[in-house]
């Protein structure tokens, strides 16, 4: 997959201007030779063009109206004209043998090319930001999220979006985007695509029918029909719809739109477009403190976001060299993010839209020091052994467009011990080095919106800071899990978001974090 790290997308971006040069070069070679150059060619050049030029800027993909446009020509159009290239018979002529070279030439492998998948997951993506973050629909279409604004989704893309969100039961998504998208269309005079907006009220009528609103489509049809009678359709769907309806009794006919993403969710949505506020009582007994570290010189900025479980924000933990160092080494080895799924598998899920490199301390230089450095600050031993280590290695992430992982606990044991039914992946490496007692969450970028880590218990928003990391305890002084640590990554709606997690497990630790005074008395650290 592309769609499930930006880094990837990135390098997709870059794919394409080789792609667009190599077709320039083809295009020049038949016309040498004299032969016809195909209209639809010739179009989609002058399109790509126009295109590449943009999408070759950085950042370009950070914005997920624009990884849309690129994964959708990508899966679309750049498939329908390397297959116009590449046919059998064509493969003979001398133009299209060297539109292969070069290509090849620039090793672009195959795997990094857009498939079904990505397209999809790039319409979902947006379809998911929408909602998360409350984004008004006719901007969107126009292009604009927050004060950024680019290119507009056309017609014909918000019909393939709000497709794939019929598909994947987005019902009322569907029907907003098909229903701002007829307002832009009557707003403006614009007919692109040939579709009209004949077209947009008659999906939108087919969109509240499948709904269950037959009624609501009868009576966009004809409020349509009485503005512009000239259609034909139109005027047979018109009697279709009364057909329908005549049959349907009348308790049937109460169905409204609602918003259908589950209402569990709502919360930690909230959480992410930072719309929760918290007891004045708790903000009170929150500070900001110089922390000391086991380093008599070294102390660090650490903002105490909850006591009790303990929960940090430290800033200025990792430079950005460092954080480069780490991005470069994930670069090479993402692999989809897993996640624990049922008993004793682990997999691939859609609440995990990220890529993973893992880095143990003995890989790079690099890891080592930041290991030790969480060392420094927390007091807890970070230290790798071949067997029994007290924490894991470095798991570098990069989200992907619109990427997230949604509500969690770290711990493992919990899936054994607190009521649910399956076992974690690994029981053995459970059994020695214990579970997770406490995550360290190094932030390697800023976003320029969203990508929060929120806690949906505790309330807090801990935003996206370069350089700074998160920290706290998911498991207390007394062994037992804390469940109000559970926790999510937010939607990233602009920017590419990459951290870096290091679970500290519980072996190691028993000098280290100390009993308090009871039982559950909160960390001090
Ligand atoms: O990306 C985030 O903010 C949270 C990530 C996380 O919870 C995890 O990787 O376990
Ligand atoms: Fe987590």
């Amino acid at each position: 997959d592309v769609f499930t790290a930006l880094c990837k997308m990135e390098r997709l971006a870059k794919f394409e201007m080789i792609m667009k040069v190599a077709l320039e070069e083809y295009v020049l070679d038949l016309r040498n030779q004299m032969e016809i150059v195909p209209t639809e060619l010739e179009r989609f050049l002058t399109d790509v063009r126009y295109q590449a030029m943009k999408s070759n800027k950085e950042h370009f993909v950070e914005n997920p109206i624009n990884a849309f446009h690129l994964m959708y020509r990508m899966y679309n159009r750049w498939s329908r004209i390397s297959n116009l290239i590449m046919c059998d018979e064509c493969l003979q002529n001398q133009a299209a043998k060297k539109y292969v070279d070069t290509l090849s030439r620039f090793g672009l492998d195959t795997h990094l090319n857009a498939t079904e998948k990505d397209v999809i997951g790039t319409a979902m993506a947006l379809i998911r930001l929408w909602y998360v973050y409350n984004l008004d629909t006719e901007l969107l279409i126009r292009g604009q999220i927050m004060d950024t604004i680019t290119d507009p989704l056309t017609s014909s893309d918000v019909f393939f979006i709000t497709d794939i969100a019929d598909e994947q039961n987005h019902h009322y998504a569907a029907i907003k985007w098909l229903e701002a998208l007829l307002k832009t269309k009557e707003s403006t005079a614009d007919n692109e695509d040939n579709i009209k907006e004949v077209h947009v009220v008659r999906r939108l009528a087919s969109a509240y029918d499948k709904y269950g609103m037959p009624w609501k489509s009868l009576e966009i049809l004809q409020r349509y029909n009485e503005f512009d009678s000239s259609d034909e359709k139109v005027k047979e769907n018109i009697a279709y719809f009364r057909g329908k309806l005549e049959k349907l009794p009348m308790s049937d006919r109460t169905k409204q739109l609602t918003f259908d993403e589950p209402k569990t969710r709502e919360h930690y949505y909230s959480l992410c477009r930072g719309h929760v506020a918290r007891p004045t009582q708790i903000l009170s007994e929150l500070k900001c403190v110089y922390k000391k570290s086991i380093l008599p010189y070294y102390r660090v900025k650490e903002e105490i976001m909850n006591w009790k479980p303990r929960l940090s924000i430290l800033y200025d933990v990792v430079f950005d060299d460092e954080a480069n160092v780490f991005k470069e080494f994930a670069m090479s080895n993402l692999h989809r993010s897993g996640v624990v799924l049922t008993e004793n598998t682990a997999g691939f899920s859609e609440v995990r839209i990220s890529e993973t490199a893992w880095v143990s301390d003995a890989t790079i230089p690099m890891a080592k020091k930041l290991s030790k450095r969480v060392e420094f600050i927390t007091g807890l031993s970070t230290q790798q052994y071949p067997v029994v280590s007290h924490a894991e290695f470095f798991q570098i992430v990069n989200y992907g467009s619109g990427g997230m992982y949604e509500e969690h606990l770290d711990p493992f044991g919990y899936l054994m011990s607190y009521g649910r039914a399956f076992r974690p992946a690994d029981p053995q490496d459970l059994q020695g080095s214990g579970d997770r007692i406490a995550t360290w969450l190094y932030y390697l970028s800023d976003v320029r919106a969203g990508g929060a880590t929120v806690f949906t218990d505790l309330n807090v928003t801990v935003p996206v800071v370069k350089g700074a990391a998160a920290f706290w305890y998911s498991i207390d002084r007394d062994g037992d899990l804390e469940q109000t640590t559970t926790h999510a990554g937010c939607p990233v709606l602009l920017g590419s978001k990459w951290i870096s997690n290091k679970w500290i497990r519980e072996t190691g630790q028993i000098f280290r974090r100390l009993c308090g005074k009871t039982p559950k008395a909160p960390d001090d650290i």
